[in-house]
This record gives structure tokens, C-alpha cells and sequence, in this order.
């Protein structure tokens, strides 16, 4: 699967790119913190399209500049809504209680929990240790880290295969970019492609080129 981030910074722009996305990729990010106003109601149209929820916070590269409080009930909105998917930080100290919440109204909504490293990509132990701890709180584990060395493209591409289909594995920058190529071969859910140099992190593949690339290699 290849997911669009939409990195508007308005709502009426967002939903037009969301429609232009899904004509080429099987699903979009709604980057919310990257929204100037967002409300409820919003949240709700956006669960609407195949999509993936993220209001990601300052603290873990995001731009949410809104309470903590605001940022959950945007979530839980999503939640209620039925969006295919949320992201919530494993750093995120309420993050089981979003679960327990999608659990007791018996929402639809696939959560993931992620883990952003901008500087660098943690040994394999740590990795495994991180999709571990997600795993045991959401469904879906995700990381995203800094590679910058082809051992940090192989311990990621690992790691993926060990948790093929539970796993949305990423190395960012220009070294990650393979990872971002076989990721999904190796049984990443899906990876972040960016279109025609719009994108929300270092080493996005531009979504033809990767569709190019996949056919090239019969991986998809
Ligand atoms: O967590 C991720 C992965 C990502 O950071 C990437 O490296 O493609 C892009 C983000 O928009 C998304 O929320």
C-alpha cells in the first residue's frame, strides 16, 4: 500500500488534495497538526476517505501547537468517526487509554502506535524492543527513524520481516529511501510516498517513481 501525506495547511485544500491522492494511492495521512484551524466536524469529514489520522505533537517532530486535551478529543473524534486508521506516539502517556476508548464504543478505527527518531536509528535490540511495546498497545506498530548507514537499512528491513503485517517500518534521509522501496516486500503495511515534491519527512519517494521502481522489480 502506498499512503500520501496531505500537508495542507487548510481544510478546503486538504479534502481537494485528499481526492486528488486517492486517485493514484491507496490511502492518505491527514497531517492535522499541519492545519492552520481544524474542528470536530472537520476530523469527521476526513474520516470519510481511506485515511490515516496524525495530530502529531511538537515534542515528537509534529507541528501541534493546540492543548494535549484538544489533541486527543481530535483523535477520539477520528475514533468515533471510524477513520481506517490513527496514529498515536508510543510516547504519548495516554496512549492505552485511546485504545481502551476504541475498545468500549467498539470503533472500527486501526490504531497505530509510532516512534519517530530524526537523528539517528536505534540498534536492532532497541528496535525490536520499541515494535514490541507498541504491538502490546495498539495494532499496528510504526517506526520511522534516521538511517545513516546500510546497517541501519538492514536492521530496519529485519525488523520489518519479523513483524510482517503488523509493522509500518520507515527509514528516513537519503540512506533510507531502499527502506522505503522493499519495506513494503518485506512486509511493512505500507510506506509515505511524497508527490511531485510535496512530502511530510527526509527521503519520501516520489509516488510515480515508486510505482515505476515496484513494477521494475515485480513487487507490486
Ligand atoms: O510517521 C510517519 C512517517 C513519516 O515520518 C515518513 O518518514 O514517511 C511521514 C509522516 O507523515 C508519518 O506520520
Amino acid at each position: 500500500m502506498i499512503c500520501l501525506p496531505v500537508v495542507e495547511d487548510n481544510v478546503e485544500e486538504a479534502i481537494k488534495t485528499a481526492k486528488k491522492y486517492l486517485e493514484i494511492a491507496d490511502i492518505v495521512e491527514f497531517r492535522v497538526d499541519m492545519l492552520k484551524e481544524v474542528s470536530e466536524e472537520d476530523i469527521a469529514e476526513f474520516a470519510k476517505y481511506p485515511s490515516i489520522i496524525t495530530v502529531r505533537p511538537e515534542w515528537e517532530g509534529g507541528y501541534w501547537r493546540g492543548s494535549d486535551e484538544e489533541r486527543l478529543n481530535l483523535i477520539k473524534k477520528a475514533i468515533e468517526c471510524n477513520a481506517k486508521f490513527v496514529d498515536i506516539e508510543l510516547r504519548e502517556e495516554k496512549n492505552r487509554e485511546i485504545v481502551k476508548f476504541r475498545d468500549e464504543i467498539g470503533s472500527k478505527t486501526k490504531i497505530i502506535i509510532s516512534y519517530h527518531d530524526f537523528e539517528k536509528t536505534p540498534s536492532k535490540e532497541v528496535l525490536d524492543d520499541i515494535v514490541k511495546k507498541a504491538l502490546s498497545i495498539g495494532d499496528i506498530a510504526k517506526f520511522a527513524t534516521m538511517a545513516n548507514n546500510k546497517e541501519d537499512v538492514l536492521n530496519i528491513l529485519e525488523v520489518i520481516n519479523k513483524y510482517s503485517g503488523k509493522i509500518i517500518g520507515i527509514g528516513m534521509g537519503e540512506n533510507g529511501k531502499l527502506t522505503r522501496i522493499l519495506g513494503v516486500y518485506f512486509g511493512s503495511i505500507l510506506t509515505f510516498a511524497s508527490y511531485k515534491g510535496k512530502s511530510s519527512a527526509p527521503g519520501q519517494v516520489d509516488i510515480e517513481t515508486l510505482k515505476e521502481i515496484w513494477k521494475l522489480m515485480n513487487l507490486k
